[in-house]
């Protein structure tokens, strides 16, 4: 596995070194590029070409005992955590006021795991979208500087309505942070305008109150924000609640997903599949289109190749469905079943499982370059529940099943 993510790690105590080569190498990603001493650090971040993610760096070296290295490693734009074996107060707003991503006492085999894990966070914040809606230029850029820091992805807002309409347009948007004094539309209501509607439910959302407004954190967070930071804020505490919120709502999706999600082929599992499929059919007086999948010959493959391949087989088949149908409720019915429903007129939908089941169809998967067909019972009629559309779907795949497989039976 290439790992392109170089860690420079400079630390005179070999030991420590030995604990952090070991717990970075581990992580799929990082790669640590060790130094003893000052110069060491030096020489490696004076060679051209060579990129470092961030750095990890003790502040007693044997060529420099004050901290030196962190401006040595500021001053080539590398982000640092500073690791070390005193704590100091004074020290400790020193190194925060220079740009310092975190101060981490070295007590304790903890210690070494939580700056592996402050690393790792930078890497999957390079990929968060944060929204910062503040009309006060020099606030907002501030806020950018610090979320920039932390390498979040940063857009802005002069004022409520453009951050409306910005998250609008823009559905990666994972992060709110606004403030509640804005032309147009404040930051209050903002809020509550977002919390509304459900497609904001997962916006992770921090609200600015001014000094001394007590009652505003308050209504902040009764309208639905995650959580508030009274300004003026220590970055400290910015990054911490930050990220805070935005772990507790990726815990939160997490469980939602291990709920919701069948682990293999990571389509919706059966008790979703019917949950949301019943919500479909109670929004749409004028139907819903339905097609059960079947793997024709499913089991002569597993004892072909074993239940390994069959799973690998049953994964990319997932796969291909969520990409061939973003915009249908996709799901895994059970063994090598698979359910497609649709707000789409009957022949269209039809058509449309025929071009994927052609495509399919000219594809080898695994090494045993496996080829697929599946038999698929339609169903377009208009039915009361949701279940009955799933009964007379699978009453047209039998038939499928019966005339000889590979091929679609429907009903309309
Ligand atoms: N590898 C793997 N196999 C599974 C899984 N779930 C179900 N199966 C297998 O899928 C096979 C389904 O067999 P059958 O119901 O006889 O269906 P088939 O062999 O596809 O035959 P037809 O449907 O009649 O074309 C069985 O061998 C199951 O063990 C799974 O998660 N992984």
């Amino acid at each position: 596995m290439v790992k392109e993510r170089k860690i420079l790690v400079i630390e005179d105590s070999p030991v420590v070194l030995k604990v952090l080569h070991h717990l970075l190498s581990q992580t799929a990603l990082f790669t640590p590029i060790l130094c003893a001493c000052y110069k060491e650090a030096e020489e490696k971040l004076a060679l051209s070409g060579e990129e470092y993610f961030a750095a990890i760096a003790d502040l007693n070296l044997p060529d420099a005992e004050n901290g030196e290295v962190v401006d040595l490693v500021l001053s080539h734009k590398v982000p640092c955590v500073v690791l070390t074996g005193n704590f100091d107060d004074k020290l400790r707003l020193r190194l925060l006021n220079k740009g310092v991503l975190d101060y981490i006492t070295k007590d304790g085999r903890y210690s070494f795991n939580h700056v592996v894990k402050v690393i790792e966070r930078l890497d999957r914040n390079r990929d968060i979208k944060v929204l910062v809606a503040e009309d006060s230029s020099t606030s907002r850029l501030f806020i950018k500087i610090l979320l920039e820091q932390y390498r979040f992805n940063v857009v802005e807002a002069e004022n409520g309505q453009v951050a409306l309409a910005k998250l609008e347009e823009d559905p990666s948007i994972r992060m709110l942070i606004t403030d509640f004094n804005m032309p147009l539309v404040n930051g209050y209501d903002l809020v509550r305008m977002l919390r509304y509607n459900s497609r904001f439910q997962d916006l992770v959302i921090i609200g600015l109150s001014a000094e001394g407004d007590n009652a505003l954190s308050a209504k902040f967070i009764k309208a639905g924000a995650n959580d508030f930071l009274k300004k003026p804020f220590y970055h400290e505490e910015f990054h911490c609640r930050v990220i805070h919120s935005l772990e507790a709502q990726e815990m939160l999706e997490t469980i939602r997903d291990l709920a919701n999600i069948d682990p293999l082929t990571k389509l919706k599992n059966r008790r979703s599949l019917f949950e949301e499929g019943e919500q479909l059919l109670r929004d749409n007086a004028l139907g819903l289109s339905l097609a059960m999948l079947d793997i024709d010959h499913f089991k002569k493959i597993n004892d072909t190749y074993g239940h390994l391949v069959g799973d690998s087989l049953l994964e990319a088949v997932g796969r291909e469905f969520i990409e061939a149908f973003p915009d249908m409720l996709v799901g895994r019915f059970g063994g090598e079943e698979f359910c497609v429903v649709a707000k789409v007129e009957g022949q269209k939908f039809q058509d449309r499982l025929h071009a994927f089941l052609e495509t399919l169809r000219l594809k080898e998967f695994t090494e045993g370059k496996i080829r697929l067909a599946f038999s698929v019972g339609i169903c377009s009629d208009k039915v009361d529940t949701f279940e009955e559309l799933i009964r007379m779907a699978d009453q047209n795949l039998h038939e499928a099943k019966r005339c000889g497989r590979d091929r679609i039976v429907s009903s309309f």
